[in-house]
């Protein structure tokens, strides 16, 4: 296997994560014909001749639950070397579709940066290309995020010495991975890289600019300084590969600038959306630019047994790739890794690495969704606003601020006649994602729908004259029980107990005055509420039940009289004594 599994591994988990990683790799490639690159590089010689020193390393791991975990030990093994970690670095991420073509171009990278200066460093017409995992085959081959375990070493204009990283992706939209895979795999090694080289085949279509946006929206969101202002990454290179067109654009970078312009326009006759994309991606980048890159052949693309031979490849490819390789990787040309203005180092890098990944195993980031999902979520949460908008309008023109008190019984009527209209409008209005998905947002209406009635409840209750008048009368009918009381015992000489029935009367007079003052005032609502509840008690326990004897009595007393003068008996009808909410 071409990919060697990290040296050190932390915990039997991660072991075992690894164990599957390898394991489905070698299923898929046996059941792919087609070649693949020569293992144990560490010894195996490079086109020119020099031992191409190094091996993959896979840092981000992506596990059987769709979860990303980073490969610290591995990761620390490249960058924190004592001559590395001081080191400014850049970093050459290559990201787009599966089956694409990007492991096999960054095995060319490799060769350029072994070959450290040399022209001829695509080296020996016979040698097989060697590096990051590539092969033939429809199946994916990549997972997860690679870095050549070798850094390379690199003097700038001013003489200082920086490291160049190249790092693999795994590609986008295979049949294993989700949206959310996909995002994040992009958004990373957007995040972490100087240069992204985003790779596609033929053209650049809308769809490519869409999934472009989703990806880089998804990187700038997990971004924590993400003023809105300044562009959050570096370098952007669209590489279309086999390009087909060029009696209209040429090859090379000057091709790609014209294709660029044309798919990147913005004008005032493009539809708003259109517009959108367009500006999004232009203020997520630094600098955009774009490269057209020939067919490599049919030996490439279809030859099982290809196995990366200078010879089997067109020419024109080569000629295209000696120009690319150098303006992506030559010293002069190096782009290194700035955070927020920063250059950053090596062991700085390290802790980039470990902050990224954190927020992508974190749940605060919105979970990206594919085109239909996200849209059938608007669609049904539009139709759920406009349900509760008409349940609201009804409801006001019912039980509104300016309408009277509602008998209870009745209010729940008119709200259950309001809900199957509501819910007939929600039927109503075109939506997509299917029966089943409508069906969860129908429950949520009705749940809304609920809570609605509850608090429309709660405002008709409040409308009641009794209710509102609850507390003041109770609290003056214990005044005046306690009035009579004291004058009581003081008529028949009990001093003490109508100096007590003083003092209760009092109590409850202070009360009810403090009550008056704080409903006025609206001052205090924790203590009117106290006031309230004691009232309530009151009420409950004592008046209510001393109220309904007596106006059983009563009733008796009518029924007795009016059997004796042969009226049918009517009873008085007892006052509304529900609880206030
Ligand atoms: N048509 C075409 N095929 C290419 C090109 N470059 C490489 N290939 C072939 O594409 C196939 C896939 O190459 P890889 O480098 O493994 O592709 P990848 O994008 O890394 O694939 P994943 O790792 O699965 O995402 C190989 O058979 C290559 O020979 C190119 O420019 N055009
Ligand atoms: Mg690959």
């Amino acid at each position: 296997m071409p990919c060697e599994p990290p040296k050190k591994l932390t915990s039997p988990s991660k072991q075992k994560e690894m164990a599957d990683i390898e394991r489905r790799k070698m299923q898929s490639n046996s059941n792919n014909i087609g070649f693949q690159s020569s293992p144990g590089l560490d010894k195996s010689l490079s086109a020119t001749g020099a031992p191409l020193k190094g091996h993959p390393v896979q840092v981000v791991i992506t596990t059987v639950d769709h979860q990303f975990e980073l490969d610290e030990d591995a990761l620390a093994q490249i960058l924190l070397q004592p001559n590395v970690r001081d080191k400014k670095i850049s970093i050459v991420s290559v990201a787009g579709s599966f089956r694409k073509g990007k492991s096999f171009l960054l095995d060319f990278f490799l060769r350029f940066l072994n070959a450290d200066g040399l022209p001829d460093w695509l080296g020996d017409e016979e040698a097989p290309l060697e590096g990051f995992s590539w092969r033939g085959g429809s199946d994916r081959d990549t997972t997860g995020i690679l870095i050549w375990s070798e850094p390379f070493f690199l003097k700038t204009r001013s003489g200082e010495e920086v490291v160049v990283l190249l790092m693999d992706t795994q590609g986008a939209f295979d049949s294993e991975s989700t949206v959310k895979d996909c995002a994040t795999i992009f958004a990373l090694s957007t995040m972490l890289s100087s240069v992204q080289v985003f790779n596609l085949t033929q053209n650049i279509q809308e769809d490519d600019l869409q999934h472009l946006q989703l990806f880089t929206e998804y990187g700038r969101l997990a971004l924590e300084d993400n003023d809105n202002v300044s562009k959050p990454f570096q370098a952007l290179q669209f590489l279309i590969r086999d390009w087909s067109f060029p009696y209209e654009a040429p090859y090379g970078a000057a091709g790609g600038r014209k294709i660029l312009e044309k798919r990147l326009m913005i004008s005032d006759k493009q539809h708003p959306e259109l517009q959108q994309i367009r500006k999004h991606i232009s203020s997520c980048f630094d600098k955009i630019s774009c490269f057209l890159l020939p067919h490599p052949g049919l030996r490439v693309a279809t030859n099982p047994h290809f196995d990366g031979r200078l010879k089997d490849i067109e020419k024109d490819f080569l000629e295209q790739l000696q120009v690319l390789t150098p303006m992506l990787l030559a010293k002069e040309n190096i782009v290194l890794k700035e955070i927020n203005g920063q250059k950053v180092r090596c062991e700085e890098m390290m802790e980039y690495f470990k902050a990224y990944i954190k927020i992508y195993q974190g749940e605060e980031l919105p979970e990206p969704k594919s085109m239909l999902q996200a849209t059938a979520e608007a669609n049904n949460l539009a139709a759920v606003a406009s349900s509760k908008a008409l349940y609201n309008k009804k409801m006001e023109e019912i039980c509104g601020g300016d309408k009277p008190y509602l008998h209870p019984d009745a209010l729940q009527v008119e709200h259950n006649r309001c809900v199957e209209v509501c819910v007939d409008l929600f039927h109503s209005t075109r939506k997509m994602g299917g029966p089943e998905f409508c069906q969860m947002y129908e429950d949520q209406l009705k749940e809304d729908l609920t809570e609605a009635f509850a608090s429309f409840s709660r405002h008709n209750e409040s409308k009641n004259l009794f209710s509102a008048a609850r507390t003041p009368a109770v609290l003056f009918t214990v005044v005046v029980i306690f009035y009579v009381v004291s004058g009581a015992f003081g008529v028949i000489g009990l001093e003490t107990l109508a100096n007590l029935a003083n003092l209760v009367m009092l109590i409850f007079l202070i009360l009810l005055s403090t009550w008056l003052y704080l409903r006025y005032t609206g001052e205090h609502r924790n203590l009117t509420v106290a006031i309230d509840q004691l009232a309530d008690l009151i009420w409950e326990n004592m008046l209510n039940q001393a109220y309904t004897k007596i106006t059983e009595q009563g009733v008796k007393h009518a029924l007795q009289q009016g059997m004796s003068r042969g009226e049918p008996g009517q009873a008085r009808r007892r006052p509304d004594t529900k609880k206030r909410q």
